[in-house]
């Protein structure tokens, strides 16, 4: 399934080439039927309730690399909803360091970093606020304990998890921040 994922699906409402034979090149070689995969788009795309038609799919490309290329699209798309669980599960092995946290009722992106002084950490946040204002998608950013940074990430306009958050999270991974870090401790040697 992993390698299905890896593959960027054609927007369904247009497809090149018929269905049937787009999913028998690519789904039937994994041995996976298509009603499963299709039940596991069905989780991983945008669907509004009202539509009932493939046309309806917002499929995206989900390998690490596909993510960070995106773009992310405006919060108030009618269109847009929470994805689920099993989504959000399915993208979070494609954005290392970050994980899934329930906070108050809302599925979000978490990830920390211990910061070499308080000022790096304000330097972290100009440089992910950068890479937020270009998106047009924000995080909600935390500096606590003068050098510990937190970043979480949500859809405020749908109450949950959206394509948008996988999006600036890869992007948020995307930029150089090693200099800022503290350096662990050296692991002691096993005696
Ligand atoms: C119209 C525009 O898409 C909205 O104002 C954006 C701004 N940034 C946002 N960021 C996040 N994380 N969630 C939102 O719902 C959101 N809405």
């Amino acid at each position: 399934m992993t390698r299905v994922f890896q593959l960027c699906l054609l927007p369904l409402s247009k497809p090149k080439v018929p269905k049937t034979s787009l999913f028998q090149s690519v789904l039937g070689a994994h041995g996976r039927s298509g009603t499963r995969i299709f039940e596991i788009l069905q989780n991983n795309v945008g669907v509004s309730p009202t539509r009932n038609s493939v046309s309806g799919f917002r499929t995206f490309c989900t390998s690490k690399g596909d993510l960070a290329a995106k773009k992310c699209v405006a919060c108030n798309s009618k269109d847009l909803r929470p994805m689920t669980e099993e989504a959000a599960n399915n993208l979070i092995t494609k954005v290392d360091g970050w994980n899934l946290v329930h906070e108050g009722g809302v599925l979000k992106l978490n990830r920390s970093w211990s910061l070499k002084s308080f000022t790096k950490g304000l330097e972290l946040f100009k440089l992910v606020a950068d890479v937020a204002e270009a998106e047009g998608h924000h995080p909600d950013l935390h500096l606590v304990g003068w050098n510990n940074v937190t970043i979480e990430i949500w859809t405020h306009a749908v109450g949950g998890l959206t394509e948008n958050d996988f999006i600036l999270a890869a992007k948020i991974n995307e930029i150089q921040i090693q200099h800022l870090l503290r350096r662990e401790p050296a692991k002691k040697q096993g005696h």
